[in-house]
């Protein structure tokens, strides 16, 4: 019964194809928001899903649906016949389910939440094409639930991996135990389950976790997929769902009850505590982890009282080219990655110098695509490199001008050209403007907001795209009220502040967001004279002029509208899908 349903599924996904697919299958494609990338090679019919996801890939809602649906996609294109799991993270693979999205829920999110994760397992165990995991880095929990979920896991050296949930106080779901149990036996499943044991790729190599280790588990995955793929696709997924059918089955009859057990079980004080208790373990275990970084932003940040250890988050700096020396202190002190910004083409020179200085110590050199001027290094031996015990600082941008056109270009470059997705990391923006206050906001909750006035240390620049997804999840007391108080000076800040032109503007904005910009600037036009340049022109620090968070976002939107380019298109797609608009 289930093979024949089996077939029945392949032979409707077949006609689906054409539809479901888009025409240019081939080549690589970004998520929405970019915390995957899909690599579809047309001569091998092989998809690489690569986990992009800062800093954990851990799993949230969005980035499970979206990954979820790559996978469904995937698993109907008739010209994709493997499909291989990794991580472009240097030391992570997935560390599983966002534990933020179980602490302190939403009873509906939640709801959602588990769905969505029953529904991505679902697309990966039962998917008919081969698939591998080339488990580059740590795998606990959900990380060890995908890789399970796949056909063949391959694992780079001394990482780990392993259903550790009994660690957090909580319990892996039925269908995950079955999964382990159908690769490890049922002994040895009970006994890692219920200690939560988490394997050195070695361990879980002699206990069959894995199949193989391999220092390039991407390269290894690829070709064992050639190995795999030699056989006729029909005979080996009869044969997989032979094998799994059962365990398939029981999850789907079973996946209600489990759904309405997880929104019950979570909530609960107990969890809550134990949940919270691994979280602050999780974040203090890195602080005491962290070196002092004794760096020249640490002394500016000594010399206005500013306690940087409380904002050692991250691995990236973003420098002045001006700031040569400022560099490679940082670089010294441990930084994994330095961006090095200059936006004067005279100093092109000067950057010259610093490439040339530092050439021995980065491995590699990036010009951006769309800029001359931004230039990315990365340190030597990385992947080498411990990251647990790296100092990890700040975002730092310098801007030694009030310039508003350099302001506007930092905000663009940062904007458009930074590949990272920032996650909760504080951002600073280093400048010399005189009216320069900060704004340092606790990332986690957005409830925390201080304020230093400082000429060296002035502007917390807070862009994130992980924070604009979340910002229609903040509950109305976590949405941040006081931003930087400028008077209002351009037409677009007076639309905001007025109410009923807000509004006016919020109607034509739902509708508009999918036509082309060229039809939305006259409407704008019409609502606000001179508004078409402004928009243009704009940058982020305007926004921040902007009294009320909703309206920050109808302002993001202009901002993304008024670039017209793909990436704004899926912001924009992303918001327009929420309730808010
Ligand atoms: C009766 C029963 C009924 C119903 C069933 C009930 C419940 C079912 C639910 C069970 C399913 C659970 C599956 C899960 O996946 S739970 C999540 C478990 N995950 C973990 O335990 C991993 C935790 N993370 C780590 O151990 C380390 O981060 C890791 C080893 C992966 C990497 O270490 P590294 O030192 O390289 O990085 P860190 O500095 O620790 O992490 C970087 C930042 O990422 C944050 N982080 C890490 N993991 C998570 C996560 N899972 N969720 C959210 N955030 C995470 C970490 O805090 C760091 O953040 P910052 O400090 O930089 O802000």
């Amino acid at each position: 019964m289930f093979l024949r349903n089996v077939m029945r599924k392949i032979a409707s996904q077949k006609s689906l194809n054409g539809l479901a697919i888009k025409k240019n299958y081939f080549g690589t494609t970004s998520s929405l928001l970019d915390d995957f990338s899909i690599n579809a090679n047309e001569k091998t019919g092989v998809s690489v899903i690569t986990m992009s996801k800062t800093p954990a890939n851990s799993l949230n809602l969005e980035f499970i649906q979206e990954l979820s649906m790559a996978i469904q996609k995937l698993n109907m294109e008739k010209s994709c016949r493997g499909i291989i799991l990794t991580s472009s993270l240097p030391s992570i693979f997935s560390a599983g389910l966002d534990i933020l999205e179980m602490y302190q829920p939403e009873p509906d999110r939640l709801e959602k939440f588990w769905t969505e994760f029953q529904e991505i397992w679902l697309a990966l165990y039962s998917s008919p094409k081969t698939v591998m995991s080339a488990i580059n880095g740590h795998s606990p929990a959900g990380g060890c639930i995908i890789a399970l979920a796949t056909d063949y896991r391959i694992m780079k050296p001394k990482f780990t991996i392993g259903l550790n949930e009994t660690m957090l106080g909580i319990v892996a779901p039925f269908w995950a135990e079955d999964s382990m149990k159908a690769v490890i036996g049922q002994r040895r499943s009970e006994y890692s389950l219920q200690l939560g044991k988490l394997y050195t790729a070695e361990e879980a190599l002699q206990i069959n976790l894995i199949d193989e280790i391999s220092d390039n588990p991407l390269q290894a995955c690829e070709d064992e997929m050639m190995n795999w793929l030699k056989l006729p696709d029909h005979a080996r997924t009869l044969t997989k769902f032979q094998n799994r059918g059962h365990i398939i089955e029981k999850m789907k009859k079973g996946r209600k009850e489990d759904l309405e057990k997880f929104v019950k079980f979570i909530p609960r004080e107990g969890i809550q505590m134990a949940l919270g208790t691994y979280l602050d373990n999780l974040k203090s275990r890195k602080k005491k982890q962290l070196k002092t970084c004794v760096s020249d932003v640490e002394l500016i940040v000594r010399k206005i009282k500013y306690n940087l250890e409380d904002y050692t988050k991250t691995t990236f700096f973003y420098l002045g080219a001006q700031d040569g020396i400022l560099a490679e202190n940082l670089i010294n002190s441990g930084c994994k990655k330095v961006i090095v910004t200059e936006h004067k083409k005279s100093n092109e020179e000067h950057l010259n110098e610093i490439q040339n200085r530092f050439r021995e110590k980065f491995l590699r050199f990036t010009r951006f695509p769309n800029s001359r001027i931004i230039e990315e290094y990365k340190l030597d031996g990385l992947e080498e490199k411990n990251w647990h015990t790296q100092p990890k600082v700040a975002v730092i941008l310098t801007l030694l001008t009030n310039d508003r056109s350099k302001l506007s270009l930092n905000s663009y470059l940062l904007r458009k050209q930074f590949p990272f997705n920032f996650g909760r990391t504080p951002i600073f923006l280093l400048t010399d403007n005189t009216e320069s206050k900060v704004i340092l906001m606790n990332e986690t909750n957005l409830q925390t907001e201080k304020r230093i006035p400082s000429r060296a240390l002035s502007y917390m620049f807070l862009y994130d795209r992980t924070l604009l997804a979340e910002i229609p999840r903040l509950k109305p007391s976590q949405k941040y009220t006081k931003l930087i108080k400028i008077q209002p000076k351009s037409d677009l800040v007076d639309l905001l502040y007025d109410e009923d032109k807000f509004k006016e503007a919020e109607v034509f904005l739902k509708h508009f967001f999918n036509k082309p910009y060229e039809r939305v600037i006259p409407k704008i036009e019409k609502i606000c004279p001179n508004l078409g340049s402004e928009l243009i022109d704009m940058n982020i620090t305007m926004l921040d002029r902007v009294k009320d968070l909703d309206f920050r976002i109808i302002g993001e939107i202009f901002r993304l509208v008024a670039s017209n380019d793909n990436y704004s298109r899926n912001i924009i797609r992303v918001l327009s899908s929420r309730h808010e608009f």
